[in-house]
């Protein structure tokens, strides 16, 4: 089973509970929401009141994508804020192992970011308190940015992994990709392992002349691709 998950850096922030509605309606099964802190990375965008405040407005699970350091003093706000995916970089934590026992201890789902450039190794001792690895296919900072082709065999290294532990533990680890996902390489990302798409101005950037049809044909053509590639 795939999951679309709208990265909401890409939506109108003045409107924002209306984007994520409409996103939800039009069959977005997660919310995906960047977390930048103008230090880890150069962008500043929302925190866990903007997370409280969107909470009620859907049903979705919130895929909180953090990129702050440090990062352990701010994951029990958004627990409490109603996130039920936290993942972030493990260059921003001085212990990973700590930080994604904190995120599960808190009652969310817990992963791993790893940034293009970024050893899947980090994973490896770890596999047992992971719920998701995801592999960014852009530098983290900005949406907009075209999909790193490199990628594509880092997912496929990345999917071995997560079999191979699957095969041994039963536990299943969602593999998501978050970056230049579009409706011309969604199938290509699928069949190289990923099920799990970010995908922000694909999807937003098709409802800016404020068409409400637009989010329902552009998710429509994601799934029409996966579709394509099968389960
Ligand atoms: O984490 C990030 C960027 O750092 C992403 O979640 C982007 O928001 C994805 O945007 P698109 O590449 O899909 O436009
Ligand atoms: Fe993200």
């Amino acid at each position: 089973m795939y999951r679309i998950a709208p990265s909401i850096l890409s939506a109108d922030f003045a409107r924002l509970g209306e984007e994520i509605t409409r996103v939800v309606a039009s069959g977005a099964d997660w919310i995906h929401f960047d977390v930048m802190d103008n230090h880890y990375v150069p962008n500043l965008t929302i925190g866990p009141l903007v997370c409280e405040a969107i909470r009620p407005v859907t049903q979705a699970p919130i895929d909180v994508h953090l990129m702050v350091k440090p990062v352990d003093r701010i994951i029990p706000d958004f627990a409490r804020a109603g996130a039920d995916v936290i993942t972030f970089h493990p260059e921003a934590s001085e212990h990973i192992d700590r930080s994604l026992g904190l995120i599960r201890d808190s009652g969310c789902r817990a992963g791993l970011v790893f940034n293009p450039a970024t050893p899947l190794h980090y994973m490896d001792h770890v596999m047992d308190k992971l719920d998701v690895v995801l592999l960014m296919s852009v530098n983290p900072g900005f949406g907009g940015q075209k999909f790193i082709p490199e990628t594509l065999s880092k997912l496929r290294a990345a999917r071995d992994r997560i079999d191979a532990y699957a095969a041994k533990s039963g536990r299943r680890i969602l593999l998501e990709i978050d970056g230049g996902v579009k409706v011309d390489n969604i199938a290509e990302i699928a069949r190289a392992g990923a099920d799990t798409f970010v995908a922000g101005s694909a999807v937003f950037g098709a409802g800016r002349d404020g068409d409400p049809n637009r989010y329902d044909s552009v998710i429509g053509a994601l799934r029409a691709e996966l579709a394509r590639v099968g389960a």
